[in-house]
Parts: structure tokens; C-alpha cells; sequence
């Protein structure tokens, strides 16, 4: 009985929680006080229990990593219970008020588990050619980098090189679709030059993406609302669908995600639950006064509270909370450890970030030798991502495996873009972006000149693309016999390519679609050997991850791609996808370590204008976010906690001299303990001394000339351009 299996599992609180089904809820949990546990329980036990069936359970999840953990431990939970084969499918489910019976646990169930990007991706595929929105079923999806391309050349072409910045438009139009505002309601609210003409571009972007059947992934949500708002009988299905909505991290939804809910869940049974403590996206549009006033539109609304943290000990969950209380605007909570403990926040004071670095990893050195710990268990946590970089300096020459979240993702690296996009390309014929990527690589002598004189003649004579290079030998276009029959070429290996995709497995059409295009050998003619046995071996993460789709329940390849292609597009990066996690320490940013929980924390760079960012001074809201993203840091810790500070560091170029954090200081005196140590125990090289322009030598890096010093640290300027201008302690110079 799930019942039995609730008693066991969850506390008292978590279990009202879980098993509280009459109206909508607000969970209010805790750090580390068990949300996911609560969460799947609820689910289970409305599928177990109240016999709903999964289907019909929309629950979002802040990243795909917590989806797959929902799901795997839902389907652990439904082994262990004794039900029936559910055979229902979606569409036969619709209409029917009551379903009495117990349904399974699986993947295909559990279809409306994921994140609201996936789950609305799912949605629109499904309801897009109902409409006329103007996008087909195949519509295909812009990642980061292809829509800032996009939107470069919107400027480019609309003589605005001076006027825009193409990241701070891309932010702008990304920013607006989160609140909800298209093109046309945005004309209305500009009020400047710099407005105008990023609506401008914001119009061009939307119509050029329509044109190409694609979509970014703020349009996932704003294409939903709008054909929600604009179809209602679509609207009224889903509604009907799903009787329970579960929305983790309701804390930092943004205004759309939120509008969403709002339309789906209005009348019906909604479970929020969040850490308002935690809400640290306010810059990406999270709006916490959503979730402070949810008891405004749902009046039903029923409050939990999850107040035991099992994360962490007891000194560490003090200094949480000693650290939130100073916030204002939130609601109460008492959160207290159920692990106990008496111990303290080590405090360390530094020269700079290199002695930081040096020192902290020495210590880590420590702990793993005499204290039993991992490199698996250490996170260095940081404010901005730059301050990896002394860190990753220091593991690299101590020969310490590490590993950096939010580094170059995987579905950022150009291998993996250039595979996908001919994967999208030939799915979606017009996808203009995909096709310009690959049109010339490898190389095949089509030169920009001519591709931009393709698109313009495209352009010019409303016609897309594909079409022009299809029909390429009788178009009146300027472009030479040679590179005529190149494209010629190049479309004839496409239609063969596009001939297979059918008949094929994903895995299989990869391996083909790399051997036709003749792949490895480019890599290596253009990256050498080794860069391009390194590209390879992702190319074949790649074929790993397609290998899911090879199972016989596709109809045909074209659907088993589709479904491949959906589900990388969504894929935040490739740290989600990798089952284990191999021994190596972690650096991140704050940011990126939300929901997470490590046995050793190291918060560095803990100085005024660090952390907290001086923009913050100056601002309650902003410092108020500030100190929320110091209590997630503090809360990923689970047994010990270091904090640490530098006297200077270089920032931007510029030597910058900042005093301890006032976060520090808001923590009190009884659970901290400061230690000076600097230039401590990592050997120096004191007898050497160095000076401007002396020749060195870098294990790493090769040879250099020193241009600034400073005690023991010095900037150092590389003779390989690879490697640059970069600060260096001298113990790892060689004098020359
Ligand atoms: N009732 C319980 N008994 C034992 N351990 C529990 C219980 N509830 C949660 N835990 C454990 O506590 C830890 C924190 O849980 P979880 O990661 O779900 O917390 P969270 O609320 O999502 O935290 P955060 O918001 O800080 O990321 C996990 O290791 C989890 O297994």
C-alpha cells in the first residue's frame, strides 16, 4: 500500500504534504528538507491511491536532471506496488471525467513530467497544424547560438551595427517573450531609439523565424500562450486533461510560466512548492511576487511547511537561516537540522585569488589524504564565472581531476552543432540557419558571396532557400559554373541522405550521415589529429544518446529522429544527460549549483563588490537576491563549510582591492572561526626573485615574459597566443 510506503518514507510534514489532494497547495520547503521526496509521493500516491491516472498529471520540474530523478524513483516506487498494465493512450483518454482503475508507472506515462520546455514542446507538436499560427509539426528548434546568428545579421542588414548591440538585443527579446509581450504589443511600449530599434529587429527575428519553421526556446512558452489564448477548445482539452498540477521551484517561474499555470490550472487542483529563500533568477524574469501572492488567485490555496533539513549539520543550517533572516520581503520559516552536530564556517583570508586557489586546493590535498574524502566531494562555489580560472590553473599543474559546470556545453561544441544541424536541416527543408552552417562544411568551394547571394535572391523573390538551390541551374543568379555545381552536389548528397533517414535507425543515419560528409576527415585537416579524435569521441556521446531511439516502437526513422532531435533540443547541457559522476572536483557557479548538495563547500571570493556585486549596494531588491543566492550556496553543504576572501584580485585586467563580505559578517561570531593564512603553507619560491621582463618557462603554458609583478604572483605574456596574458604564481615558473 502507498500508504505504508508514505509512513515509511516521509516525516510528518512531508507526508500531510504529499497526501493533501482536496484543493491547491503551497508547499513552503525548506533547503534540503526533501521536495523532490515530496513531490514523487504525490504523485504516487494520486496514482496509487486516488487511481489517477498519470496521464493526467502535469508536473513541471526547474531541469530535466530533476524530471529524470522524479522518474526513475516514481518507477522504483510502482515496481514495488502491484498494479495492472495501463494501456490508455493520450488521445482516448480525453473526454472521459472519471478513471477508476490503477495506472502504471512508466516513461510513456510519465510523459507530462519534465520541464516546462519540454512538456510545451510536447504540447505544441501535438496542437501546431490545428492552428494557424503558421508553423508546422516539424517545426524546429534555435538554440543560443543560432538565434544570436539570426539576429546578427538582422542588424547587419538593417544598417542598426551602430545602434544595437546583437547580445543586448537578443537579451531584450528574450526578456520581453518571457513577460509575454510579442512584437506587435511591444511597438506600442517602446520609449527610445534604442527600443525602437530593437523592436524592429524583434519583428524581422519573429517573421524570419516563422519563415523557417523554427522556434527559440522562449517561444515554447510564448507560442503556448498564445495559441491557448487563441484556441480555446485547445486550451479547454488540456484543462480537462490534466487534474493536477504540480509546479516545482515555483519560486522562480517567470511571468509566462506563471500566465501558463494560471490558464491551465485556474479552476483546478495546483500544487506549488518552493523555497522562496532560494529564488535567484530575478534577472531572468523570475517574478517571487507571483509566488508571495498565490493565495490572491487561488483563495482554496492550503499551506505546508517542510522545516527539517537532512542535508546539512546543524552549524550549517544555522548560518542559512542567520543569513536569510536579514531579508525582508518572504514568508516565515524556522528551519532546523535533523543531523545535529557542533561544529564551525572555517574563514580564510588570502593575498589574492592565486594564494586562494593554491591554499584551498592544498587543503582539499588534505582532507582527501587524511580525512577520507573524494575529489567527487568538493565544490568550489563562486559568484561569476571567471573566478574558475586561478582554480583550474592550480588543478591542472597539481594534476587533480576537475570538472566545470556551465563550461562549454555539450550541445554548444561545434562538432555536435555542425552533426545536429544537418540532422535539422534535412528534417526541416526550411530552416535557413541550419542550412548556412552546413552548406560549406567541410568545405566544398561555396563561398559566402555566393550564399549570400542565394539568400538575398531568396529574400527578394519570397521563396525559401531550399528552394533556390533545388532549382539552382535555372534561377537568374549571379554565381559561377564551379560553385553551381558544388551546391548541385551538395543537394544531391542531401536528397540521398534524406532517401535513408526513413529506413534507418538514428544511430546508423549518424554513422552514414558522418561517413558521406566525410567528417573525421575534415576535422583533422582543419583541427589536426588529436583535436579531432577528441571531436570524434563526442560525436559518439552523440550516437549514445541517439541509441535510445533505436527501439522498435518508432514507426519509422523519421519518427524516431523527431523524437531524438526533441528531446536534445530541450537538453540544458550535457552534465543532465551523464548517469555517473566520476571522481573529480567540482567548480561552479552559484548559479549553477541549485539543487545540488556536495559533503565539502568552498564559497571563495567572499568580498565586497564580489559577492555581494557593488551593483547591488544600491538596490534593497538587488542585495536582497544577493543574499538568497548566499543562502543556496551556504545550503548545498552537507558537512563542512569554508568560506574564503582575498585581499586583491584582478578583475577585468585591473587590480582590485575589496574588504570581507558583509555576508560574512552577518553570520554570527559563534559559528565562524577565521584563520589568516597567507602565502601559508604552499611552498614559494621566495629565494628567486623576478622582474619585468624576465624570460620564464611554463610546464603548460611554454615559454613567456614577465610584464607586472607582484610578490610572488606575476602576469605573464605567453610567446603561444593560445595561452595569452595570464596571472601566474612563480612556483610553477622556471626562470630562464
Ligand atoms: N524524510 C526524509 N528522511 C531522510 N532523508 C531525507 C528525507 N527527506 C529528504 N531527505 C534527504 O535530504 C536531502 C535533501 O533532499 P532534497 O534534495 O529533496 O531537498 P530539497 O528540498 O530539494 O533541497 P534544496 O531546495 O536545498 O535543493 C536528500 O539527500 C534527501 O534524500
Amino acid at each position: 500500500m502507498i500508504k505504508d510506503v508514505i509512513k515509511e518514507t516521509l516525516n510528518e510534514q512531508q507526508g500531510e504534504a504529499a497526501q493533501w489532494i482536496e484543493t491547491s497547495s503551497l508547499i513552503l520547503a525548506g533547503a534540503g528538507s526533501g521536495k523532490t521526496r515530496v513531490l514523487t509521493y504525490k504523485i504516487a500516491n494520486l496514482v496509487f491511491d486516488y487511481g489517477i491516472n498519470p496521464l493526467q498529471i502535469f508536473a513541471v520540474t526547474f531541469t530535466n536532471k530533476a524530471a529524470n530523478e522524479m522518474k526513475e524513483r516514481l518507477i522504483n516506487i510502482s515496481q514495488d506496488i502491484d498494479i495492472p498494465e495501463n494501456t490508455q493512450d493520450f488521445d482516448e483518454l480525453l473526454g472521459q471525467n472519471s478513471i477508476s482503475n490503477v495506472h502504471k508507472i512508466n516513461k510513456s506515462t510519465l510523459k507530462w513530467l519534465g520541464t516546462f520546455h519540454s512538456i510545451f514542446l510536447k504540447i505544441l507538436k501535438h496542437e501546431i497544424d490545428k492552428t494557424e499560427l503558421g508553423y508546422t509539426s516539424q517545426f524546429g528548434i534555435y538554440d543560443t547560438g543560432e538565434t544570436l546568428t539570426l539576429i546578427k545579421n538582422l542588424i547587419n542588414e538593417n544598417g542598426l551595427k551602430n545602434k544595437i548591440e546583437p547580445k543586448e538585443a537578443k537579451w531584450k527579446i528574450s526578456a520581453l517573450k518571457n513577460e509575454g509581450i510579442t512584437y506587435k504589443k511591444f511597438l506600442y511600449l517602446v520609449g527610445n531609439d534604442w527600443e525602437e530599434a530593437v523592436s524592429l529587429i524583434y519583428e524581422k527575428y519573429q517573421k524570419s523565424m516563422l519563415a523557417s519553421n523554427s522556434m527559440d526556446f522562449d517561444d515554447l512558452l510564448m507560442i503556448t500562450k498564445i495559441m491557448f489564448e487563441e484556441y480555446p477548445d485547445i486550451l479547454e482539452k488540456y484543462r480537462k486533461q490534466f487534474k493536477y498540477i504540480l509546479v516545482d521551484e515555483a519560486q522562480d517561474t517567470n511571468q509566462i510560466q506563471f500566465d501558463i499555470i494560471k490558464l491551465l490550472g485556474q479552476d483546478g487542483n495546483v500544487t506549488f512548492i518552493g523555497d522562496d529563500f532560494q529564488s535567484i533568477y530575478g534577472r531572468r524574469g523570475a517574478v517571487m511576487d507571483n509566488f508571495l501572492k498565490l493565495g490572491e488567485r487561488w483563495p482554496d490555496l492550503k499551506t505546508f511547511k517542510l522545516e527539517v533539513n537532512y542535508r546539512s549539520k546543524d552549524h550549517i543550517v544555522q548560518a542559512g537561516n542567520a543569513i536569510i533572516a536579514r531579508n525582508e520581503k518572504q514568508y516565515q520559516k524556522n528551519v532546523t537540522s535533523n543531523r545535529g552536530g557542533s561544529d564551525h564556517i572555517r574563514v580564510f583570508g588570502f593575498t589574492d585569488e592565486f594564494d586562494e586557489a593554491t591554499q584551498i586546493i592544498d587543503l582539499m590535498k588534505r582532507l582527501q589524504k587524511e580525512k577520507g574524502f573524494k575529489w567527487s566531494d568538493f565544490a568550489v562555489l563562486y559568484r561569476t564565472n571567471s573566478q574558475s580560472q586561478p582554480f583550474e590553473q592550480i588543478l591542472l599543474q597539481e594534476g587533480i581531476p576537475y570538472k566545470i559546470w556551465g563550461g562549454l556545453k555539450f550541445f554548444e561544441r561545434k562538432e555536435i552543432k555542425d552533426i545536429i544541424s544537418y540532422i535539422k536541416y534535412i528534417m526541416n527543408k526550411k530552416d535557413n540557419i541550419s542550412l548556412k552552417r552546413i552548406i560549406n562544411t567541410p568545405n566544398r568551394k561555396i563561398g559566402t558571396t555566393t550564399i549570400q547571394n542565394i539568400q538575398e535572391y531568396a529574400n527578394t523573390n519570397n521563396l525559401d532557400m531550399n528552394y533556390v538551390i533545388d532549382n539552382i541551374d535555372t534561377l537568374p543568379i549571379k554565381i559561377t559554373a564551379g560553385a553551381t555545381n558544388n551546391i548541385k552536389s551538395f543537394n544531391t548528397m542531401i536528397r540521398f541522405l534524406e532517401n535513408q533517414i526513413e529506413g534507418l535507425y538514428p544511430t546508423d543515419f549518424i554513422n552514414n550521415l558522418l561517413s558521406s560528409i566525410k567528417y573525421k576527415d575534415y576535422l583533422i585537416t582543419s583541427e589536426g589529429k588529436d583535436k579531432a579524435e577528441e571531436k570524434m569521441e563526442n560525436l559518439g556521446q552523440l550516437i549514445n544518446l541517439a541509441s535510445k531511439y533505436n527501439e522498435k516502437t518508432h514507426t519509422n526513422g523519421i519518427d524516431a529522429m523527431n523524437q531524438f532531435i526533441e528531446e536534445i533540443s530541450i537538453l540544458v547541457d550535457m552534465e543532465e544527460a551523464e548517469e555517473s559522476e566520476p571522481d573529480m572536483v567540482k567548480l561552479m557557479s552559484i548559479h549553477g549549483s541549485k539543487g545540488l548538495e556536495f559533503p565539502v563547500v568552498f564559497i571563495v571570493g567572499l568580498e565586497e563588490n564580489m559577492f555581494p556585486l557593488s551593483k547591488a549596494k544600491f538596490e534593497q531588491k538587488e542585495m536582497e537576491e544577493e543574499r538568497r543566492l548566499m543562502y543556496v550556496a551556504i545550503t548545498r553543504a552537507k558537512d563542512l563549510l569554508f568560506f574564503s576572501h582575498a585581499d586583491s584580485r584582478m578583475k577585468r585586467g585591473q587590480l582590485s582591492f575589496n574588504k570581507q563580505s558583509r555576508f560574512v559578517e552577518e553570520i554570527p561570531d559563534y559559528l565562524t572561526k577565521f584563520y589568516n593564512i597567507k602565502g601559508g603553507s604552499s611552498a614559494k619560491n621566495t629565494q628567486i626573485s623576478y622582474d619585468e621582463g624576465d624570460l620564464v618557462q611554463h610546464k603548460l603554458f611554454g615559454k613567456g615574459s614577465i610584464l607586472e609583478t607582484w610578490n610572488e604572483i606575476v602576469v605573464v605574456k605567453f610567446d603561444n597566443p593560445k595561452f595569452g596574458i595570464r596571472k601566474i604564481d612563480t612556483k610553477f615558473l622556471e626562470k630562464l
